[in-house]
């Protein structure tokens, strides 16, 4: 399917090519430092400038011809995009029988970065996902350790029970339930179903607003709350600066309603981090670690096993995040991905084989 509006597409093309004209301008402007150094300067002066800063010069060099070349390869996913649909309905109709079981991984460090509420909605809004749901699998990981999300995720569990099968019966298309109440209005014939979860949802909202304003769990809400007993034990410490790593097990109210001594277990053994020792996980199964962009290496090994991917974007918004909005973090975040980026060009997940002198292991 094509782009109809055309808009945004255009002026991207624009914004592509006055990039481009930058860049060319930028890498001209060096070549002739380098090579014909009297057109831009009195001998004298260059003289000067060659002696006192021709490492920084060669240095800026390298990193603008760099940052030019990798510019140039990322235009080629955005210079004529094709624009498809997905027929969810036939899959349902043909294949509903043969979908595999996913396991779902919400990930959190830090609560003040990714507020609870915002984590809360992200694992009610998968755990609402149309796919069957015996086949769905929702983990919660928590590297921070943060008592006031687990009190949201609490919350959480009590919630989902009248807001996915209210998704259910209403079919509702965004599952989160902040994108959803911030712009829905009443089902035709649901309003006082749609008014009553409106009301649990804003309630839940106020008591974990309420406990990030106070900047933690009171001792009388412990109390009241006995999984939190239970979450203490399965924390451990995670690393030398004593953080705590916690998986919950979202989408199994047995956690919660019979604590089962099994599912206690397993989920020790999850927290514990050993459960993929001696195992596949990270090579045959799951994500591959030890890569700051784990996401780009295992989509380069999966494609490298044979699988194709094809570029979607659906016209409405299948995730929404939170990125960095100041200079400081975009940075740390730019040189980590530049790094991650860097280690697997050469590594033996490189897509440039030429670099094969390179292979590790
Ligand atoms: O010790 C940590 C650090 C981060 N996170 C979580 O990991 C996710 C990504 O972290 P973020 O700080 O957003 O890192 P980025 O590098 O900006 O993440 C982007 O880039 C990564 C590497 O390409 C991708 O995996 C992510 O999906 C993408 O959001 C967030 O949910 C974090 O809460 C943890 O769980 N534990």
């Amino acid at each position: 399917m094509r782009n109809e509006g055309g808009a945004l597409f255009e002026s991207s093309r624009a914004f592509a090519a006055s990039t481009l004209l930058a860049l060319l301008s930028v890498w001209l402007y060096r070549c002739m430092y380098l090579f014909c150094p009297s057109f831009l300067l009195t001998s004298t002066l260059n003289d000067h400038r060659i002696h006192n800063h021709g490492l920084v010069w060669i240095g800026m060099i390298a990193a603008e011809v760099w940052f030019g070349l990798y510019w140039i390869l990322t235009q080629a996913a955005r210079w004529n995009p094709i624009y498809r649909r997905t027929f969810k309905d036939n899959l349902t109709n043909r294949h509903e029988k043969e979908l595999p079981g996913v396991d779902i991984f919400v990930c959190t460090a830090n609560p003040t970065i990714e507020p609870p509420i915002m984590v809360i909605n992200t694992v009610l809004s998968v755990m609402a996902y149309d796919y069957p749901s015996q086949k769905v699998s929702v983990y919660l990981s928590d590297d921070g350790g943060s008592d006031i999300t687990f009190y949201a995720l609490i919350l959480g569990s009590t919630f989902d029970k009248h807001w996915i099968p209210y998704c259910k019966k209403f079919k509702v298309e965004s599952p989160c339930p902040a994108a959803y109440f911030s712009t829905s209005v009443p089902p035709p014939a649901g309003s006082e179903e749609w008014a009553s979860i409106r009301e649990s949802y804003e309630e839940m909202k106020n008591r974990i607003q309420s406990v990030t304003d106070l900047g933690g769990i009171s001792e009388e809400l412990r109390l009241e709350h006995n999984e939190f007993t239970q979450w203490e034990s399965f924390s451990s410490p995670h690393n030398n600066e004593s953080k705590k790593e916690n998986w919950t097990k979202c989408n199994d109210h047995r956690y919660f309603q019979e604590n089962a001594y099994d599912l206690e277990e397993r989920l020790k053994d999850l927290a514990s981090c050993t459960f993929e020792k001696d195992t596949e996980w990270g090579n045959e199964v799951g994500l591959k670690y030890g890569c700051a962009v784990e996401d780009v290496i295992t989509g380069l090994s999966i494609k490298y096993n044979g699988w194709k991917s094809v570029y979607y974007k659906p016209e409405r918004k299948g995730f929404l995040g939170v990125a960095p909005t100041s200079l400081y973090p975009t940075l740390v975040q730019h040189k980590r991905w530049s790094g991650g980026d860097l280690q697997i060009l050469l590594s033996k997940y490189s897509p440039d084989s030429s670099i094969i002198w390179f292979w590790k292991d």
